[in-house]
């Protein structure tokens, strides 16, 4: 069995708990207000549905009086010596009715198949677009805490199990229960008596199937749990890929692959098996149903109380509504299936947002010239546990400002503040003297270009990924940032210049390359603040070199915030942050803090001494 902390940690725990008939309740109620513009299609199905199943019972019921009638023009005929050819007018009309009901039934079972199938997607759409926008709303905080694999099955998986079930299992439970009324109405109009003997069956095998579906709801829920642990771990196995065999772990990572599978498999066994398991139950109460009613229709008929005809009708209808009941009480089952699902769903949209951009933000000049200040700045990524104390500093635009400290000092957190992908617990950052708060997120980051360590790339041309920040830009501005970030020499070597495709894992550029390729990127866009995390340990020499000319020239005019891992490369900032446990211990130029003698002295003496 999976450990549970597996589950609490996708959030599965929160769901398992959940997974009672109050919350289904709540479920269902949700699913139907997701419908919303789309239930008349749901209304239109049911209609269909009933029209369906009242065509094939009456044709049921018109079939004695067509067989009757039949019978009795071929005995007139015999009896006169003439061979019987069927007419219009000796039951050849009564067959085309008989027919005709059929053709109805049909036509509308075809068409709330249609609309069925079109609710279904509709309402899958609905929900994987609000999915697709939530996504774009939740904190950094989310992604930091959830694999990404589970994301992904809640907007794939779960969904297209939801899609799956309604288009099935709700077109199955309107035919059966319209099945299973219309046959009891008709019951009812040949004995009361036995209506309620059958009525009194159908109550029971409704509660069991109540019973058993609570229990499927639980297992139902933990499975999709596991299926996006599984989604988790594969996902995790591909994109880490290098790093697993470089450490040769992946004997290792398949067995974690395979143990999350062992642990699907095993609870989807359970859930196959409570779902496959009702129906054999529900047919066996059929056929106790079946002895009841031929044991007291028995009774009746040796007392005159019913007819020969009545007692065989009476039958037929039984077992007309017996299969449906053995359906419904499957599909019931497979609905808890949809159900555990559609609360993964909604788990994943009530996840809390980041908070909204002002309804009336401040405007920041156009040619915004690049002032940033933390003002007495505190954070801390858990509430009770404060990083970042009382931090301030000014970066004046055209600035270069430098930021040192060993690993985990709180250098990203900085910037993860600068660029609101967090928000400040206490003090405030500004740019060009106004909160960052007050302004639109999309203006905010407008005024910034960011060159990271892990040069990000998307499946798309050399020029479309240059072009990211500014799309629509020519071929001649491509081309020019790509010179400008010494990179457009290098691309031209290739056999396809700026339209070699590109991806994220590509093997066909290397590290350096791509970290330039960023660089063009920034360039592009023009932004008025600049932010690079120096990545210039894993490249040779000469790339090297050219990463460092590209920084600079990108950085001429710009306030930049320089994560800096070589003091070489800071001497001559106007500012150095020398950061320390998430708060900025020393700041100053390099000659200003070599005189004052602290820990950037000692940092820089054991580079170079
Ligand atoms: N998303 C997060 N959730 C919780 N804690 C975090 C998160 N990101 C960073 N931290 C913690 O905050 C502290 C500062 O981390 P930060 O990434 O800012 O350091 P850094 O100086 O950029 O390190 P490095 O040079 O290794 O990138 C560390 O103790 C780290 O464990």
């Amino acid at each position: 069995m999976a450990d549970d902390r597996d589950l609490e940690a996708t959030g599965a725990g929160a769901e398992r708990r959940g997974a009672d008939p109050a919350s289904s309740r709540r479920t269902v109620g949700r699913l139907w207000l997701a419908a919303a513009g789309q239930r008349w299609r749901l209304v239109v199905a049911a209609a269909c549905s009933i029209a369906s199943v009242a065509g094939s019972v009456a044709a049921t019921a018109y079939s004695a009086h067509l067989m009757d009638l039949l019978w009795e023009n071929i005995q007139a005929s015999f009896s006169a010596g003439e061979p019987f050819v069927v007419t219009l007018h000796n039951g050849g009309a009564q067959i085309l009715t008989f027919l005709g009901l059929w053709t109805c039934s049909w036509l509308f079972y075809t068409v709330q198949t249609l609309v069925m199938a079109s609710f279904a997607e509709r309402l899958n759409l609905a929900l994987r677009s609000r999915i697709s926008l939530k996504l774009g709303r939740l904190p950094l905080a989310y992604y930091d805490a959830h694999q990404p694999g589970d994301a992904i099955s809640r907007a794939t998986n779960d969904l297209d199990k939801i899609s799956e079930v309604l288009q099935r299992g709700l077109l199955q439970i309107m035919t059966s229960v319209v099945t299973v009324i219309c046959s009891v109405a008709v019951m009812c109009t040949y004995s009361l008596t036995l209506a309620s003997v059958f009525a009194c069956f159908v109550l029971v095998s409704f509660m069991v199937t109540k019973v058993v579906g609570v229990r499927t709801l639980k297992v139902a829920s933990r499975r999709q749990a596991l299926l996006g642990t599984l989604t988790g771990r594969v996902e995790e196995a591909y994109s880490g890929r290098a790093v697993i065999k470089a450490f040769g772990r992946e004997p290792q990572s398949l067995e974690e692959i395979r143990q999350a599978a062992d642990d699907l498999a095993e609870v989807s066994a359970s859930a196959d098996f409570l779902t496959n398991a009702i129906a054999p139950a529900i047919r066996f109460l059929m056929r106790l149903c079946q002895v009841a009613v031929g044991l007291l229709a028995g009774g009746m008929l040796v007392a005159g109380q019913l007819s020969v005809g009545v007692f065989q009708a009476f039958f037929q209808y039984v077992l007309k509504a017996s299969e449906p009941l053995m359906q419904l009480s499957l599909t019931m089952n497979m609905l808890q299936g949809a159900l555990a699902a559609a609360e993964r769903v909604f788990a994943l949209l009530d996840e809390d947002e980041i908070v909204a951009d002002p309804p009336v933000p401040a405007q920041l000049a156009a040619s915004s010239g690049g002032r940033v200040a933390f003002e007495h700045v505190c954070f801390g990524y858990a509430p009770d546990q404060p990083l970042m104390r009382d931090v301030s500093f000014v970066a004046e635009p055209g600035q270069k400002v430098a930021i040192v400290g060993a690993t985990g000092a709180g250098k990203t957190t900085l910037i993860n503040l600068l660029m609101r992908f967090y928000e400040v617990d206490g003090g405030r950052v500004t740019l060009d003297g106004v909160d960052t708060r007050e302004l639109t997120r999309a203006d905010l980051r407008r005024r910034f270009g960011m060159v990271l360590q892990d040069a990000w790339l998307f499946e798309g041309t050399i020029a479309e990924n240059i072009a990211y920040g500014k799309p629509g830009a020519t071929t001649e501005e491509v081309e020019a940032a790509a010179r400008a970030a010494h990179v457009d020499f290098f691309v031209r070597t290739l056999p396809r210049g700026y339209d070699t495709m590109l991806s994220n894992d590509a093997e066909n550029v290397s590290q350096g390359q791509r970290q330039l390729l960023t660089i063009a990127r920034a360039m592009l866009t023009d932004p008025s603040i600049l932010i690079l995390d120096e990545a210039t340990s894993s490249v040779d020499t000469r790339t090297e070199q050219a990463i460092v000319r590209a920084m600079e020239a990108v950085m001429e005019n710009r306030t930049s915030f320089v994560i800096a891992h070589r003091l070489s490369t800071i001497v001559d900032a106007d500012l150095i942050l020398v950061m320390e446990s998430g708060t900025i211990i020393e700041q100053g130029t390099h000659s200003e803090l070599l005189a004052a003698g602290g820990a950037y002295a000692e940092l820089y003496r054991s580079q170079f001494a």
